[in-house]
């Protein structure tokens, strides 16, 4: 999979470079670019952003640099990307976001900042390719670089060989059984006084599926009641 990222922060982005994601651009699992919106300015301020039209506080990214920009990164592209635009005002990003995107073979992101992308980029952009407006949650941001990084891990560790265990994709908070995950233990047995629960030390693993289904259950009940809506 290929993943373009636009913004004023690359930096930002540097996350990337390290870890599993690391780990799977280096094996070529994924390729990730990121691009520096400012490149596609062409004024000595490299200037991103100006007043709204309408008024109002704050300033809105210029689109011209984000048409230059978006025109670039898809000029190559033998199928057209999706164009991911994290938005405070965009769909909840979830689980099943995350897995349909990872079947894609590429992904742009255009992290914007301000107040918000001139909407006139997203209608361009939508007449040559899907573009899918999306939220990280319902809380407020500065700008879209977080959400790209999350909805980026999201959707890598889903692609086939980016884990090492991908058993470990099955019994995950929000997976397919729709159930949080149950509480996980290691060693030692016993630790200030805590003791791990005695089920998980039987070896009985049919008490042991019971006793974390039950326990996952008992989350959801008290922390996620709308999955089991
Ligand atoms: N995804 C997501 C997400 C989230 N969950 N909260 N905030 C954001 C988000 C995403 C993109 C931008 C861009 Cl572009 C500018 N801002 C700042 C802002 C904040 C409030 C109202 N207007 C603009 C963004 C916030």
């Amino acid at each position: 999979m290929r993943i373009d990222v636009v913004t004023i922060f690359p930096d930002y982005l540097s996350p990337l470079s390290v870890s599993l994601v690391g780990k799977a651009r280096e094996s070529g699992l994924l390729d990730v670019r990121v691009h520096d919106l400012r490149d596609y300015t062409h004024d000595r301020h490299r200037t991103v952003d100006d007043t709204p039209y309408g008024g109002g506080a704050g300033m809105v990214m210029r689109p011209e640099p984000w048409g230059e920009a978006l025109d670039a990164v898809t000029a190559d592209a033998e199928t057209m990307p999706t164009l991911v635009v994290p938005a405070a005002s965009g769909r909840p990003f979830g689980q099943r976001d995350a897995e349909r995107l990872a079947v894609l073979d590429r992904l742009v992101f255009a992290c914007g900042r301000y107040e918000g992308i001139d909407q006139r980029v997203i209608d361009d952009a939508a007449e040559r390719m899907p573009v899918e407006e999306l939220s990280l949650g319902d809380f407020v941001l500065n700008g879209g670089e977080v959400a790209t990084l999350a909805m980026i891990e999201a959707v890598a560790r889903l692609l086939p060989g980016f884990m090492g265990n991908p058993e470990s994709l099955v019994e995950e908070s929000h997976s397919e059984s729709g159930l949080l995950e149950y509480p996980v233990y290691t060693k030692p047995a016993s630790w200030r006084g805590h003791d791990v629960p005695e089920v998980l030390l039987s070896g009985n693993h049919a008490r042991i599926a019971d006793w974390r289904h039950d326990q996952s259950l008992l989350r959801t009940q008290e922390r996620r009641p709308d999955l089991l809506e």
